[in-house]
């Protein structure tokens, strides 16, 4: 029998996977990018509420840090207008009123030591909010990716979707570390500033406006430019590292074909990708900086000379214009360092809509919740109703299959490569729903049972059963996490594998490596078989590993096997003649129908597809 390399499958516990029907739309959907800027950062501030968590009491403190900035130049206003000028009018001769401008200087001094505090404060505050809420975005984001359908993962290489959870969280991080301390202090100290220049001339304030209204139009144009710019650096940075994460878990093939130069000019390709997307973000962003410092040197040459002139006409006293030209100052900081904060903002905003898009792509196999309902105990029965599916704008791949699979019974499911097997025992394990028919287990309709109780007792054990890194017991532990050593030693001994365990440097404390790569082929699907063991399921979907496996080996998986299956309802994808002769009855996929059924005895005598199956079979092993 053929077989192709099946998609990798990442398991849940129990080995289970999951896997949904998603539309065509719904796999696209990880690509869009939807909401306005103002929307998009509504959207995650709220997502996560960490964010504005005692946001009051920070902007408090940031207005505090400001009011303290303004207390110099309107000290200073105070000392030339009160301190110098009106004292020296009173006096017989010209002399400052000592007393007035060391009470000026001191308050001078308290409020710089106030503003230091309050700053410190209110860094540590956003900086703790921030951290908090970016740790639950990218706990949320993880959930989300691990609950979606295999199909709307794989739209997306998984080191694009780790992207997602990873570089694109950090430059909200960034930006909300810096850019928004800066935002809070940059509207306080502008408010502030504008409220206090207004008092003392609302003509120069009028000015300045009139000087910076240009940039503010500029900026907003520039807005629309940066947002795509700043999405494209996300998706190149998306793309890059799954480029570097596919070719890190490829190192090995990439070895043996000799294509390391061919893989080093892809990531380069990515890599320069993303460079040119940098560059060509950066380099729309920093017009805005230059444009900002010459409407800065314009706003305050239009002051000083309007302002002498008001002087003149003794609108505006010395001390005054003296004053405004320090507020002056706090107004522009803010204005300039915002244009700067602008390019960090597009960036995150551009990272906040690609990780919302995650969390916006549903699941879309529902799970009907607490009021799904639950699986009696014991062994499972299997109807299938004229079960059709096809793949988002592909043909039907599963074709009108009615299938009853009585409790306790061992089927095995034999076909060509691209049949349906794989499909199907998706569509029996709701990995996926189907486009028409039913499943019923126990009669109940496989829609309607919680997930709760329906991964509980049924376990899908793919080919190449995912181990993590850990030791042997760890992995065991996936499928029932508070087993004892005794009952992992049980289930070890049920299934006739002691003494195989017995030979490991550790026992069940050996270290498998990254994705058990201390272990072979052989050995990895014996480790699996133990995990769906312990994991207690009565109803068993395998896929029957196709990795030859030297004669100790084969024989203890057999046994396993044969053990597993014994007293449970299993249903194998078989891909070794002893699996089709060991089962009760075998059903024969071809082109997504079942063209035969029946014990492997009475099929094998008559002439049809499972007879030239069996025969091709028995050539490929002789
Ligand atoms: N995720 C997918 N998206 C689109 N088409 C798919 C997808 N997975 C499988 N198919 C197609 O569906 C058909 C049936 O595939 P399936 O994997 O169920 O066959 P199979 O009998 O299990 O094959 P094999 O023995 O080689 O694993 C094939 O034509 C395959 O190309």
């Amino acid at each position: 029998m053929t077989t192709r390399p099946r998609p990798e499958a990442e398991p849940n516990v129990g080995e289970q996977t999951e896997s949904t029907t998603a539309t065509g739309a719904q796999a696209v959907a990880l690509s869009q990018a939807i909401d306005s800027a103002p929307r998009t950062i509504l959207r995650g501030l709220r997502l996560s509420p960490e964010f504005t968590r005692g946001l009051w009491l920070t902007v408090l403190l940031a207005l505090c840090a400001t009011a303290g900035k303004v207390v110099v130049p309107v000290a200073v206003q105070q000392v030339i207008d009160v301190g110098i000028v009106e004292a020296s009018a009173t006096a017989t001769q010209p002399q400052p009123d000592i007393r007035f401008v060391t009470i000026a200087v001191a308050a001078c001094a308290v409020s710089v030591v106030v503003t230091a505090a309050c700053t410190y404060a209110m860094n540590v505050r956003l900086y703790r909010a921030t951290e908090s809420g970016l740790a639950s975005l990218r706990i949320r984001a993880f959930r989300h990716v691990h609950d979606l359908a295999t199909l709307t993962q794989n739209s997306e290489r998984k080191g694009a979707l780790v992207s997602r959870v990873t570089a694109d969280i950090d430059q909200i991080s960034n930006f909300m570390q810096w850019g928004g301390i800066l935002l809070i202090v940059s509207s306080g100290q502008l408010l502030i500033s504008t409220g206090l220049m207004a008092y003392y001339s609302w003509q120069l304030t009028l000015v300045v406006w009139v000087c910076f209204l240009p940039l503010f139009l500029a900026v907003r144009a520039l807005q629309r430019w940066l947002s795509r710019a700043y999405l494209r650096v996300r998706e190149r940075t998306g793309d890059m590292l799954a480029a570097i994460s596919e070719a890190v878990l490829g190192a090995a093939v990439i070895k043996v074909h000799a294509s390391e130069d061919r893989t080093t000019r892809r990531i380069s390709d990515t890599v320069h990708a993303t460079r040119r997307a940098q560059t060509r973000a950066h380099r729309l962003g920093v017009t805005v900086s230059p444009l900002a410092e010459l409407v800065a040197a314009t706003a305050s040459a239009a002051v000083v000379v309007l302002g002498v002139l008001l002087g003149v006409a003794g609108s505006v006293t010395a001390g005054q214009l003296v004053a405004f030209l320090f507020l002056l100052t706090l107004f522009v900081t803010p204005m300039v360092m915002a244009t700067e904060v602008l390019n960090q903002a597009q960036d995150a905003i551009a990272g906040w809509r690609r990780v919302l898009a995650v969390l916006d792509t549903p699941p879309d196999v529902a799970d009907p919740g607490p009021h799904g309902t639950r699986l009696p105990q014991g062994a499972i029965s299997v109807h299938a109703d004229h079960l059709t599916y096809a793949y988002p704008g592909g043909e039907a791949v599963v074709q009108d299959v009615c299938l009853t699979i009585p409790a306790g019974h061992r089927i095995a499911i034999v076909g060509e490569t691209g049949s349906g097997k794989s499909t199907l025992v998706k569509l029996l394990t709701r990995l996926m729903d189907p486009t028409s028919g039913t499943v019923r287990l126990n009669g109940v309709d496989l829609r309607s049972i919680a997930f709760s109780s329906l991964r509980r007792r049924v376990v899908l054990v793919p080919q190449e059963g995912f181990l993590f890194e850990g030791s042997l017991a760890d992995n065991l532990r996936f499928a029932h996490p508070d087993a004892s050593t005794t009952e992992l030693t049980e289930a070890i001994a049920e299934l006739g594998l002691s003494e195989w365990v017995a030979t490991l440097p550790d026992g069940v404390d050996t270290q498998l490596g990254q994705r058990g790569e201390f272990l072979s082929a052989g050995e990895r699907q014996l480790a699996a078989l133990i995990r769906a063991h312990l994991a207690g399921a009565d109803l068993l979907v395998l896929d029957e590993a196709t990795s030859a496996v030297d004669p100790a080996t084969e024989t203890r998986l057999q046994q396993a096997f044969d053990r597993l299956t014994r007293k449970r309802t299993a249903v194998t994808i078989a891909h070794r003649m002893s699996t089709a002769e060991a089962a009760d009855e075998v059903v024969v996929l071809d082109g997504g129908r079942v063209v035969q059924r029946g014990p492997h005895a009475e099929l094998v005598a008559a002439p049809g597809p499972y007879a030239d199956l069996y025969a091709s079979w028995v050539r490929g092993t002789a």
